[in-house]
């Protein structure tokens, strides 16, 4: 169990195979400052992680754990690997994810949710799945945040996209743009604000101040432009202010993240995936952390996707994977110091 005095064990689960994942791994393990804040358990493949080890030139060897966790006094360049599959050199083909890579990427994520969920480890940081590859292997899922709600039991949780000028989280995520002024409802508004704040509160800042998007030009108008912003968004933070949340909107997307960026605002509510995460990519390409809201695990991971252009190449940027080892660590540190463990 984790205690205040070690450094959090944070499970980094691989991804897919065939993309960046193994390589930005490797590049992250060797940063000290990854090592001086927690101890990594890599849950992957091992010849995987080889190729990506040798292809970026770092100096790591693997030590394989059957069970266990990495030893409170870890050895430099030393990667500590839960080795959960085997795959075939077919499946390990760069920018050609198949099925049985869906099924691997599936089970990384599953073992290291169960492992934060028993406290073998304080939180979790993943590297980038192919969506369509672990479908292909029957698991029907937009991605890890549905996966993990399900794992974990979450029925309310929240995508958040971070980084050190701007946070956005979404009222909803991987859904059609067609659908979107359907699913943006005053209850979904409404618990992605609070969870928002409690979570916000409870890691990043105290009281923290809320931004809410509209979702139409303008704030609609008056109507003209939609009445979406006037019936649903603004009573549900309305709502959201007579709980005692600093909320405030609906607020035009198009003017809101120039004053965000400079501070007026600790997170901003947006309607759908890219209204936020076109501004924060845009921003923080390179250093944003996407963190998974409402779960009872700590989970971070990569603001970006596979990278099959740049696969196996080496050249792909370990930096968002090094930050989100980095906030998973400071958040299991933050837990442990409030609750005395990590889950
Ligand atoms: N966290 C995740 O698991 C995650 C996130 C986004 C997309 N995806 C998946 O990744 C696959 C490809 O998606 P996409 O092409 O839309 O997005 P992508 O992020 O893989 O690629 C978009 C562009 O960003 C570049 N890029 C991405 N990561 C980089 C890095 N670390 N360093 C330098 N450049 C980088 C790529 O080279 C490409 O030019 C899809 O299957 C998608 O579902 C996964
Ligand atoms: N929307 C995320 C992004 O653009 O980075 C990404 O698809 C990750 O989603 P999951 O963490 O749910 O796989």
């Amino acid at each position: 169990m984790e205690t205040s005095s070690t450094k959090p064990v944070i499970a980094v689960t691989m991804g897919d195979p065939t993309g960046v994942g193994p390589e930005i791994i490797a590049k992250a393990l060797i940063r000290p400052e990854v090592n001086a804040v927690c101890r990594p358990l890599v849950l992957g493949d091992m010849e995987t992680l080889e190729r990506g080890i040798k292809i970026v030139g770092a100096q790591l060897r693997i030590e394989t754990m059957g069970t266990g966790v990495p030893p409170e006094a870890t050895t430099p360049g030393v990667l500590y690997l839960r080795s959960l599959s085997d795959l075939s050199p077919a499946d390990r083909e760069f920018a050609k994810p198949t099925a049985a890579g869906g099924e691997a990427m599936f089970r990384y994520i599953t073992e290291a949710a169960h492992l934060c969920l028993s406290g073998d480890v304080a939180g979790m940081a993943t590297a980038p799945i192919n969506k369509e590859a672990m479908n292909r292997a029957g698991h029907k899922y937009p991605g890890h945040t549905e996966l993990l709600a399900e794992l974990t039991g979450t029925r309310d949780f929240v995508m958040m996209l971070a980084g050190d000028r701007l946070r956005v989280t979404l009222v909803t995520i991987h859904e059609a743009l067609a659908d979107v002024p359907r699913l943006v409802t005053h209850d979904k508004v409404l618990s992605t604000i609070r969870i928002t704040h409690r979570d916000l509160h409870r890691y990043f800042r105290a009281n923290p101040r809320i931004a809410v998007l509209a979702l139409n030009p303008h704030c609609g108008e008056g109507g003209m432009f939609g009445t979406e912003d006037d019936r649903i968004i603004k009573p549900a933070v309305e709502a959201a202010r007579a709980d005692g949340i600093d909320a405030s909107g609906p607020l035009s997307a198009d003017t809101l993240f120039h004053f965000a960026v400079q501070g007026d605002y600790d997170a901003v509510v947006c309607m759908y995936h890219d209204q936020g995460l076109i501004p924060l990519k845009l921003l923080h390409f390179d250093d944003g952390v996407n963190v998974t809201l409402g779960l009872p695990i700590i989970r971070t991971s990569v603001d970006h996707g596979t990278a099959y252009n740049l696969a196996g190449k080496g050249t792909a940027s370990e930096r968002s994977m090094v930050a989100a080892i980095l906030m998973a660590a400071e958040m299991a540190k933050q837990r442990i110091e409030t609750y005395g463990n990590a889950t």
